[in-house]
């Protein structure tokens, strides 16, 4: 049992951690029929490119600053429930564009809901802007420009989500160097749905000091070595890559060998109703399907927080409360 472990991630798209009940609730709200993205009281889909249309429907059911703050505030306030500490929430300015809201509404109802569970439960959060892949490099390179111009404190840092199959990582490698003269920490979701090439594009090109997934550098024992001479941390979601079949069950998913080979690895949700699992579950397997002591994942929550996009000062107080 896990229950009792301190705890913290990294890696959690805050449109995808909203709970069926939330999204069936801001459905009836704005008049949007369930069917279009739940089946039985779930969400409905089949495959990663399925997946990824099921999440931008859910998306656009949150639609005002107010829809974002409950949003965000009640994933956090259920983390800090199961002893969470510090969050990682990947925001995409697209989606408050494309429902009309706009990027600064959409983060200032990010913002308010992080603050209302932080003085409610203590719980510290920051935010990752993301580009979505699929959307096209001009619309990554202007996620990237925005989060460089954002004067918000809790930015601080850049990722790339969405269909890894579209293009290469050089296509879009500017909207990093837009991120990283920004001083924003970068983060890339790479080896997740394609194999270890784009890892190791991402470590040429984006030079990331952390890879969301990266999971199927496995692949290649080399880049392995490569992760660990870098440091380089893998956000790894075992829950979601098992529902979206990267691996077929836990005992082929290669956490437990990234960790004996000695690459820096933590414990994520991804997107967690989506995919039947939560932070607390995530922990649950980390102990009962891959074995892992106590000590061991209190060990991946440390390198959680030693690779969190935040000041010194707020990781030495993090790290005091492991
Ligand atoms: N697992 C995932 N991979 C890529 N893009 C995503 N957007 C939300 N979840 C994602
Ligand atoms: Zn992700």
């Amino acid at each position: 049992m896990t229950r009792r472990l301190k705890k913290a991630e990294l890696h959690c798209h805050i449109e995808g951690a909203a709970a069926p009940a939330l999204a069936l609730s801001q459905a009836g709200k704005y008049g949007v029929d369930p069917a279009t993205f739940m089946r039985d009281g779930s969400y409905a889909w089949n495959d990663f490119a399925e997946f990824i249309k099921a999440y931008d429907r859910v998306a656009a059911l949150f639609r005002t600053e107010e829809d974002y703050a409950l949003l965000t505030e009640t994933y956090l306030r259920e983390l800090a429930d199961v002893d969470t500490i510090y969050s990682e929430i990947i925001v995409s300015p697209d989606h408050g564009d494309r429902i009309g809201l706009g990027a600064d509404t959409y983060l200032a109802g990010i913002t308010a809901g992080i603050e209302a569970a932080r003085a409610a439960t203590g719980i510290e959060a920051r935010i990752i802007v993301t580009g979505e892949r699929h959307f096209g490099p001009e619309s990554v390179i202007a996620a990237a420009e925005y989060a460089a111009r954002s004067n918000n404190p809790l930015v601080t840092g850049f990722n790339m989500a969405g269909e890894e199959r579209m293009g290469r990582v050089a296509d879009y490698a500017r909207a990093f160097d837009i991120a990283r003269e920004a001083g924003l920490g970068l983060t890339i979701h790479a080896g997740e749905v394609c194999g270890a090439f784009s890892v190791a594009d991402a470590l040429d090109l984006v030079k990331p000091a952390r890879i969301g997934h990266g999971v199927r550098a496995i692949e290649d024992p080399e880049l392995v070595r490569r992760l660990v001479d870098l440091g380089t941390v893998l956000e790894v979601c075992p829950g979601s890559n098992i529902a979206l079949k990267v691996f077929p069950d836990f005992a082929s998913h290669p956490l437990v060998k990234f960790h004996e080979a000695g690459v820096r690895v933590c414990i994520n949700s991804d997107d967690p109703p989506f995919f039947d699992t939560s932070l607390a579950q995530e922990y649950d397997w980390a102990s009962s399907e891959f074995g892992f002591t106590d000590a061991e994942i209190d060990g991946m929550t440390r390198t959680a927080i030693e690779a969190a996009f935040v000041d010194e000062e707020t990781r030495a107080r993090l790290l005091a409360r492991l």
